[in-house]
């Protein structure tokens, strides 16, 4: 049996116009490889600039018109063409964008997420009652974004991101800038959301919080995944971990900073 989403060598290259219209291709995603399946939450960690993003994208259809793409990428056992891509995206595959900027600032809680509760067919009473199963009272309709905290407005774009019920959700970054109360309440939400039979890719900076609820963690660098670790092994001076996932764990804090870079 496949997984559930499967990506295996994803490259993506960019076509720009420099100075005296000289064509130059730049190569952002180098080989990338990424399985999840129902009931996993995957944490793909990396550092700033190392293509997480650009791999959610490409899942749900949504690099830009400037970008090529090639490997291959399967969703329950299919290739998942452009087309697929598009009629997949915020039904059976939901992102929770990395930006906040996605909430409208001048519309109101509840005008936004009835919204989302209509595109993904289903009745208002289902996004009032979606935002209760996060922990958010009615109370939160009628308030604009910049009147809920971070951690409320993750929730709301949990909520957003679910409406349609998807399968497999790309969560791009939820936590970042939240006290940890907020950060493991988020993350218990996706534990929540992959037990219930959905699989889940965790895109983090948080190692330590991505540790808590992942099953497994695949750790990319300039491009390309590197390596797939097993949160088990992220454990005193990581003896079984992978080289680079290992130098990761030992330069966080409490575990001594050490900084010595493998190979
Ligand atoms: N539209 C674009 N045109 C050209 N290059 C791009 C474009 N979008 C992204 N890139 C480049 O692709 C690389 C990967 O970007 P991406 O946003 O996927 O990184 P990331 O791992 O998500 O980083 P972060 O953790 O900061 O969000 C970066 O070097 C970025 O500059
Ligand atoms: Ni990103």
């Amino acid at each position: 049996m496949s997984p559930l989403l499967s990506i295996s060598g994803l490259r993506i290259s960019f076509v720009q116009y420099t100075r005296g219209l000289r064509r130059r291709e730049t190569v952002a995603v180098a080989g990338m490889d990424l399985a999840a399946d129902r009931g996993q939450v995957v944490a793909l960690v990396g550092a700033s600039g190392a293509g997480k993003t650009l791999l959610a994208h490409a899942v749900l259809g949504m690099l830009p018109p400037n970008a090529s793409e090639s490997g291959v990428i399967t969703y329950d056992g299919a290739v998942l063409t452009s087309e697929d891509r598009r009629r997949r995206a915020g039904h059976e595959i939901a992102l929770l964008p990395q930006s906040v900027d996605f909430l409208d600032p001048l519309a109101t809680i509840g005008r936004q997420v009835r919204r989302s509760a209509q595109l993904a067919g289903r009745p208002e009473s289902y996004a009032v009652a979606a935002l209760a199963d996060r922990g958010l009272g009615s109370e939160v309709l009628r308030r604009y974004p910049h009147e809920l905290s971070g951690g409320m407005i993750r929730r709301v774009l949990v909520t957003m991101a679910t409406m349609g019920d998807p399968q497999l959700i790309l969560a791009d970054e939820p936590t970042p800038g939240l006290p940890q109360a907020d950060v493991t309440a988020v993350l218990r939400d996706f534990r929540a959301l992959a037990d219930d039979g959905r699989a889940v890719v965790l895109i983090t900076h948080e190692l330590r919080g991505a540790l808590e609820v992942a099953d497994s963690v695949v750790i990319c660098r300039d491009g390309r995944t590197i390596e797939t670790a097993a949160p088990a092994d992220f454990t005193g001076d990581g003896p079984d971990l992978p080289p680079y996932s290992r130098a990761l764990w030992q330069a966080l804090p409490g575990n001594g900073f050490r900084v010595e870079q493998p190979c």
